[in-house]
């Protein structure tokens, strides 16, 4: 069964849509732009602050469901700008050591807000 997740640990939708839902196997988070969770844009930062912050929420998310880094399946990174992929991959790279999680990175015509970055992620919360 569908249920919707909600966390004051990152930020709240910026639309009709809900920070994560899951059917307790699997677990899809909205794609999390650079916004800390009291709501502040960073889209002034550099692409790597940027990188930083998203993947700060999406952990997050992952976090108020007993997840981690480790239970990530897939990841959609969107840039603004594909020349910013190194910039953004050396900062993703840190908070996937080990057994990466499969990605897609591609540009975008232009992402909500102004970000340069957004990021989605797909993990398994099932029971082991
Ligand atoms: C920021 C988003 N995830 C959205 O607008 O769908």
């Amino acid at each position: 069964m569908k249920r919707t997740i909600s966390t004051d640990d990152a930020p709240a939708a910026v639309g009709a849509y809900s920070q994560a839902t899951t059917n307790g196997s699997i677990l899809f988070t909205a794609g999390q732009i650079p916004l800390t969770p009291d709501g502040e844009l960073l889209d002034d930062e550099d692409v790597a602050t940027q990188t930083e912050r998203s993947l700060d929420n999406v952990m997050a998310i992952l976090e108020s469901e007993g997840a981690d880094a480790s239970d990530v399946l897939k990841v959609n990174v969107y840039l603004d700008d594909i020349d910013d992929f190194e910039e953004m991959n050396e900062t993703y790279a840190t908070y996937f050591e080990e057994e990466p999680p499969a990605r897609s990175a591609l540009e975008v015509g232009a992402l909500p807000k102004g970000a340069s970055v957004e990021i989605e992620a797909i993990a398994d919360v099932s029971e082991e």
